[in-house]
């Protein structure tokens, strides 16, 4: 695997490629990030991942020093995972001066649900995507459905800017017991860890009461941020949306429950699709 720590070198070393298949991450990588990896290989010539850590998708009171840095470990599983290159900017690299020309998305998917509760994380996160995009210049980019809203507000940005990349979305990989894999489960306790299920489970009663027949989504989502209350989550949002725009759903519109609480200090989200 070659490791590209500036983006002359990365340009260099894919000169040759016609179809790059792109994996961008913030590291600290796991099951979800590798199968990303092993999903994006046979889609193009050469496989590319980044790790970069965005200060500008980061709020000031949120996690961006201690993010988990895992240099090492990432390196050792995306070699064996088969990626062939590791984008790896420092800061200077990537914003060598202040990143002032900002990519903001649509408000009306940007500014609700992720983008109410962490104003700035979208228009942080398609600033670097785009600068990342223009850098390995993929033809096709995984993204997965874990961060479902981030998936939609990315899709817009390629579709709007007629970006020549096709964006994938990968199914969320969960631990055994339900729990998406998110590297800020590492912030849990051992006490927590137990409980931290019970969001992937608080969006499957939300399912079930919608499969059952329930039409009243206020109350369906009242009962659910009850519970999460009662269990001594802070729910952010809990919620039923329709997939097209995750606006509010009319009757018969395909729909996905999406979550973000918090469990003692640590911040997760999930959600579920709803068939049927
Ligand atoms: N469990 C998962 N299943 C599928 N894709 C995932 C999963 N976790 C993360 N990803 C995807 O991997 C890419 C990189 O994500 P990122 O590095 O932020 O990891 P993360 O585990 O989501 O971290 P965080 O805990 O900071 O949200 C994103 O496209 C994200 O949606
Ligand atoms: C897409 C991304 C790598 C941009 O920093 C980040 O938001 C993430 O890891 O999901
Ligand atoms: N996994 C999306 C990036 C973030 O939450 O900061």
């Amino acid at each position: 695997m070659h490791i590209a720590r500036t983006i002359e070198d990365l340009r260099e070393h894919l000169a040759a490629y016609r179809r790059p298949a792109f994996v961008p991450t913030m590291g600290n990588l796991h099951d979800g990030h590798l199968d990303l990896v092993s999903k994006a290989k046979p889609l193009g010539d050469v496989t590319v991942a980044s790790i970069f850590v965005n200060r500008l998708q980061f709020l000031p009171h949120e996690d961006f020093d201690t993010y988990p840095r895992t240099w090492d470990s990432d390196c050792e599983k995306l070699r064996a995972a088969g990626c062939d290159v590791l984008f790896a900017p420092d800061e200077k690299v990537l914003y060598p001066e202040p990143q002032t020309f900002k990519v903001h998305p649509d408000p009306a998917l940007g500014d609700i649900l992720e983008g109410h509760f962490r104003p700035g994380f979208f228009t942080g996160v398609c600033t670097v995507v785009m600068k990342l995009f223009c850098c390995v210049q993929p033809r096709v980019a995984m993204f997965g459905k874990k961060d479902y809203q981030q998936l939609m507000v990315i899709r817009q940005m390629v579709r709007q800017f007629a970006l020549p990349i096709e964006i994938v979305g990968v199914k969320t990989t969960r631990a055994d017991d339900g729990l998406a894999l998110s590297s800020r489960n590492g912030y849990l306790s051992e006490a927590e860890r137990a409980e931290a299920v019970q969001l992937s489970q608080a969006l499957r009663a939300m399912a079930e009461a919608v499969r059952s027949g329930e039409r009243d989504f206020a109350a369906i989502e009242a009962r659910g941020m009850a519970a999460l209350r009662e269990r001594g989550w802070q729910p952010d949002y809990l919620v039923l949306r329709r997939r097209s725009d995750l606006q509010a759903p009319a009757a018969g519109e395909a729909l996905v429950a999406l979550a973000a609480a918090r469990l003692g200090g640590t911040r997760l989200i999930d959600n579920l699709e709803i068939d049927g």
